[in-house]
């Protein structure tokens, strides 16, 4: 291997590749394919998060070989698997619980077997709504240069000549409930939402993390919006391979393109494509990781500055792949760096700035209506609010996209799981006005602070989206929408105000005011804390009984190695 200056790449696996000491350990690599040669050359682990269980994953297989032919030019690639889980197949049952623990199984898994096998750099390939920030997360705690690539996006299905999506289907829950959609017509939607390999179409937490992390410059341009089929994406990840050994070469770091402006650009992005709000929760999680102090109060610096422009669902008409069709992220970006809205002297794992990247990016299509101009926004400023008030002390997370009213006032009716709250709204216990209010789901408390999805998507279905609020101390999926708020912190379980809500209290949300106020005498709120106690946690052992012992406030990012507090 000629290296540039004959410069060694191996920055830690030396340990294994020289001294006779290591040749047991060389041997065991002898037998999965080194060759003298490649204990010259740096090794570079291709982590796959390749599984079955999820549409989303299912093709990643094929794109890890890809990065891993990319990175066997100049390096001696690996590749290992972590896991991942399916939101979309775990939302409303218990499985749920177990969707936000996995991103931090995902990072540990990944940050275990680089640390433990020295390798010197990683190439992780993601595509389900962890698994992105997952991969961040141990890119920022490991340090070791590295590139993201996103399995992308699925296609939209087509059913009657109209497009769905995987809420499609979440929302015809609703639809069939009120006698909308006969079972037939639900089983047809059933059929046809999901056509293929891919993450969730829409503007949910997989794309929204994807084009994220475009905007940090953690994975190459154009690969957030570049869908999971198309031929374009085998060969970014070749490309991902080649440039992980150019980032070697030039000694550049996470810690080098992970900076806190990199962040208030991933946050612009974000703001103006109207994404998930579990952007709070990862983007945080991932400057903790790197050691940068990002709080949700920064989300609203940014906010206030960037329009929603983007038409995409859950509110919108389109999908990730038409925005693709019509410049993907980087026309987008181009479009807010001319606006003075983005840091582009970011460093990328290109090895060149942001803006230098965009010099190469296409305009936005003449024509399209993906994108909105500036100058006739969405929104005139970010969708995704932070709230605070007696009711969320360290803070609460609002949606309001797609929505015409910044002010709700209503009685709660509360719930403490959401079963019971999905039996209510079955049962026709929730009405037009009401503040439907679902607690003891939090980071700690649910645990693993599951989406909402089922609900949100059943009021919608049932035509009371935007007119019923709902709150909680747990989160939203990205295809979520109507009057959403969610991350209210302290969360119930550890004595948070949500927790001494009554049904009738009356709520006051007002996204404007940034506010949200429970109308009751703070001498009642004493009292009832006085009396309240925390109920015992639903588990003991295993994965979910050791998060909820680490887990943070959702205020932090849920995170579970939060000893420097
Ligand atoms: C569409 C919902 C998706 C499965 C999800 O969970 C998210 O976007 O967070
Ligand atoms: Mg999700």
């Amino acid at each position: 291997m000629e290296m540039e200056n004959n410069k060694d790449l191996r920055i830690r696996s030396h340990v294994i590749s020289e001294s006779p000491n290591r040749a047991p350990n060389r041997a065991m690599l002898r037998a999965v394919g080194f060759e003298d040669e490649d204990f010259k050359k740096p090794m570079i682990g291709v982590a796959s998060a390749w599984a079955e269980v999820t549409p989303c994953n299912m093709h990643l297989d094929k794109l890890a070989i890809a990065a891993k032919e990319g990175a066997s030019k100049e390096g001696a690639p690996l590749i290992f698997n972590t896991i991942t889980v399916s939101d979309g197949i775990g939302m409303g049952h218990e499985g749920m619980f177990f969707s936000l623990p996995s991103r931090e199984i995902i990072a540990d898994s990944i940050e275990t077997v680089m640390n433990a096998e020295r390798l010197d750099a990683l190439v992780a390939v993601g595509s389900c709504d962890k698994n992105t920030p997952a991969c961040l997360i141990a890119m920022g705690r490991l340090n070791v240069p590295s590139v993201y690539v996103y399995g992308g996006t699925i296609q939209p299905g087509k059913l009657n000549g109209k497009d769905l999506d995987i809420v499609s289907a979440f929302e015809a829950v609703g639809q069939h409930q009120v006698g909308q959609i006969t079972d037939k017509e639900l089983h047809e939607v059933e059929c046809h939402a999901c056509p293929g390999a891919g993450a969730c179409g829409g503007m949910y937490t997989a794309n929204t993390m994807a084009s994220a992390v475009e905007a940090m410059g953690m994975s190459l341009p154009g690969s957030s919006s570049t869908p999971a089929i198309a031929g374009a994406k085998e060969e970014e990840c070749t490309r991902a391979g080649e440039a992980v050994i150019e980032l070697l070469k030039k000694d550049i770091y996470p810690s080098d393109i992970m900076t806190k402006e990199a962040f208030e650009n991933a946050i612009t992005v974000v703001m103006a494509l109207g994404g998930s709000t579990n952007a709070f929760l990862h983007l945080t999680a991932m400057a903790h990781a790197v050691g940068v102090d990002l709080s949700i109060d920064d989300f609203e610096v940014v906010r206030r500055r960037v329009p929603h422009l983007a038409d995409l669902k859950p509110s919108g008409r389109y999908v990730m792949q038409d925005l693709n069709n019509v410049g993907g992220v980087p026309a987008v970006m181009k479009m807010l760096l001319k606006e003075g809205l983005l840091h582009g002297d970011c460093l990328t794992v290109t090895g060149k700035t942001l803006a230098e990247n965009l010099e190469e990016a296409e305009d936005l299509h003449e024509g399209q209506d993906v994108i909105l101009p500036m100058g006739n926004p969405k929104k005139k400023d970010g969708p995704l609010v932070v709230l605070r008030g007696n009711l969320a002390p360290e803070g609460a997370v609002a949606k309001m996209s797609g929505l015409q009213v910044t002010k709700f006032q209503g009685p709660a009716k509360v719930f403490d799981s959401e079963d019971a709250a999905t039996k209510a709204i079955m049962n026709n216990e929730i009405e037009e006005g009401d503040v439907l209010v679902i607690r003891y789901v939090g980071p700690k408390g649910g645990p693993g602070m599951p989406e909402m999805l089922s609900v949100t998507a059943m009021l919608v279905g049932k035509g009371l989206g935007g007119k019923v609020a709902l709150l909680t101390d747990g989160r939203f999926s990205g295809g979520s929408h109507g009057f959403v708020i969610g991350h209210t912190a302290p969360e119930a379980q550890v004595g948070g105000p949500i927790g001494l809500l009554q049904h009738g209290d009356i709520i006051t949300i007002d996204s404007d005011e940034q506010l949200l106020q429970m109308e009751v005498e703070e001498s009642e709120l004493k009292a009832r804390l006085n009396n309240w106690t925390a109920p015992e946690l639903r588990y003991k052992k295993g994965v979910l009984a050791k998060y909820s012992a680490l887990v943070s406030s959702a205020a932090k990012g849920a995170i579970t190695d939060d000893f420097n507090n």
